[in-house]
């Protein structure tokens, strides 16, 4: 189940399909035989120097690529015990961040919460973070943001009625407009500029969860960091949409004890890791619904009981919608969508794990409502389950993720049907990233479940 991505990305990489990565490959295959050639004969040829400290106990490793040929492709078979390891016994030690090169360049030089390393910068950030702004009190005071975009939301898609909509665009639109009502306190650009904006946004996210994840030569081998031989370095240019978050900052309360650095690096941190992973699990959530259509049937039965169909979905009623929570957490086991930035470990494909899950490839959200699965929260303390990660860095948005996923999902099943398109294929494969997301947009068409329409 857990995998190194380390291991993932020396396979992908090594399986190149385009031409001027295989080219790339050979060069850089040619470059370290020859280093490694010329390491040989330095190392035996020049006279030895004093004696260096001992190495830590391990195996050794080879010039320039250590131990990466060796790492093997079954650390995941270890995946619990060496979880645990990382994120709880040397916690301290993982919660470090040795941020890529994209990384750096996307974090202003890492000074974001989730690329910063551990140490006081790292922790005033993240007080100030979950304290602020996700303490129980601030998130129930912006619940009347949260519930009004939702229900603008239920308002478009009743005009879209009997056509297609992209379900993942209609989750992302849905939860940008929340956090950054719930950023701003209200106050939003309206209109066609908005929607320009969030089209914007929505790509140059997609564009850095795909960089983040993918391998860069040069963080592989810092010695090559210098040549910037995938031009990581320049992609930042000509992006403004932070700039026109602080535009929109200025008017904020001065008094605040947040600096403009920390502002930017949070708001950075909220948008990127927190719009795109709720937005792809609600899609990812959908499309299993779309799937198993007794699952469905389940989730609808449940809504009649517990919302009925005079009432719109309230955060209150979420701790009642139990089955819709267990397909969350299914569709989370099933295959993890976020990366754990600690030693970039994430839990991938549970059909990796015969040995833990049970019938590890049928999607069975009851098993999420056994008497024995309490442990699977997302806290972080059951090693078999991590989708948020696990330990110091576990990730911070927990409480807010966790409402808008119910709410919006909830939301958008409870007030209308959902059909593939006549003819229209349910596509479930993945596009690598630091966020797994689908590859294909799932395309559905809604029809409304409520006979008042006053509810819409
Ligand atoms: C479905 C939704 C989400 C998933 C699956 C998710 C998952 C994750 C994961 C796996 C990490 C890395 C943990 C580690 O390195 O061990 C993380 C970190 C983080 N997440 Fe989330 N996240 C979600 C939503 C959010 C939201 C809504 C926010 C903000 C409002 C947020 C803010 C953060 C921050 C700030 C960090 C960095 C924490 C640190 O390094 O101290 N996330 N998240």
């Amino acid at each position: 189940m857990l995998n190194t991505v380390v291991a993932g990305l020396w396979s992908r990489w090594w399986d190149a399909s385009n031409e001027r990565e295989k080219l790339f490959r050979t060069v850089l295959i040619t470059a370290v035989a020859m280093i490694t050639i010329f390491w040989f004969l330095w190392n035996n040829i020049k006279p030895k120097k004093a004696v260096a400290a001992p190495s830590p106990p391990g195996p050794r490793g080879l010039p320039l690529v250590g131990y990466l040929p060796f790492l093997g492709y079954d650390l995941h078979k270890h995946s619990p015990s060496l979880a645990k390891e990382i994120v709880r016994d040397k916690d301290t030690i993982f919660a470090n961040r040795d941020p890529p090169i994209s990384a750096l360049v996307f974090t202003y030089g890492g000074n974001d919460i989730a690329w910063s390393s551990y140490g006081p910068p790292w922790t005033k950030m993240r007080k100030i973070f979950v304290r602020e702004m996700l303490s129980n009190a601030s998130l129930d005071a912006s619940y009347e943001l949260r519930k009004q975009e939702v229900k603008k939301a239920i308002r478009d898609v009743y005009n879209k009625i009997g056509s297609p909509v992209d379900f993942g665009e209609l989750a992302y639109v849905t939860s940008i407009n929340a956090v950054l009502r719930i950023l701003l306190g209200g106050g939003t650009i309206q209109g066609e500029k908005w929607t320009d904006f969030v089209a914007q946004l929505r790509s140059h996210a997609a564009e850095m969860m795909v960089l983040l994840g993918k391998p860069n030569v040069s963080d592989l081998f810092p010695v090559l960091a210098r040549f910037d031989l995938q031009e990581k370095a320049h992609m930042d240019e000509g992006k403004d949409f932070l700039q026109i978050l602080l535009d929109l900052n200025k008017h904020e309360d001065p008094a605040t004890s947040i600096t403009i650095e920390q502002v930017k690096a949070i708001i950075l941190d909220i948008f990127v890791g927190g719009t795109d992973t709720t937005t792809t699990m609600i899609e990812w959530t959908m499309a299993r619904l779309m799937q198993h259509q007794e699952v469905r049937q389940k989730v609808y039965q449940e809504l009649q009981e517990v919302v009925g169909s005079n009432s719109v979905v309230e955060e209150f009623h979420l701790p009642k919608l139990r089955y819709l929570s267990a397909v969350i957490k299914e569709t989370f086991a099933f295959a993890s969508c976020a990366a754990s930035l600690s030693a970039l470990v994430f839990q991938g494909n549970r059909a990796w794990d015969p040995d833990l899950w049970d019938n590890p490839l049928e999607f069975r959200p009851e098993r999420f409502l056994n008497a024995d699965s309490g442990s699977f929260d997302y806290s972080g303390n059951n090693f078999q389950y991590l989708p948020f990660g696990s330990g110091r860095r576990v990730c911070a948005g927990i409480p807010l993720a966790e409402k808008m996923l119910m709410l919006l999902q909830a939301s958008l099943l409870h007030s209308f049907e959902w059909k593939l398109p006549a003819g229209g294929v349910l596509e479930l494969s993945d596009r690598y990233g630091i966020v797994i997301k689908k590859m294909e947009p799932l395309i559905v068409i809604p029809s409304p479940r409520l006979c008042n329409l006053e509810l819409y």
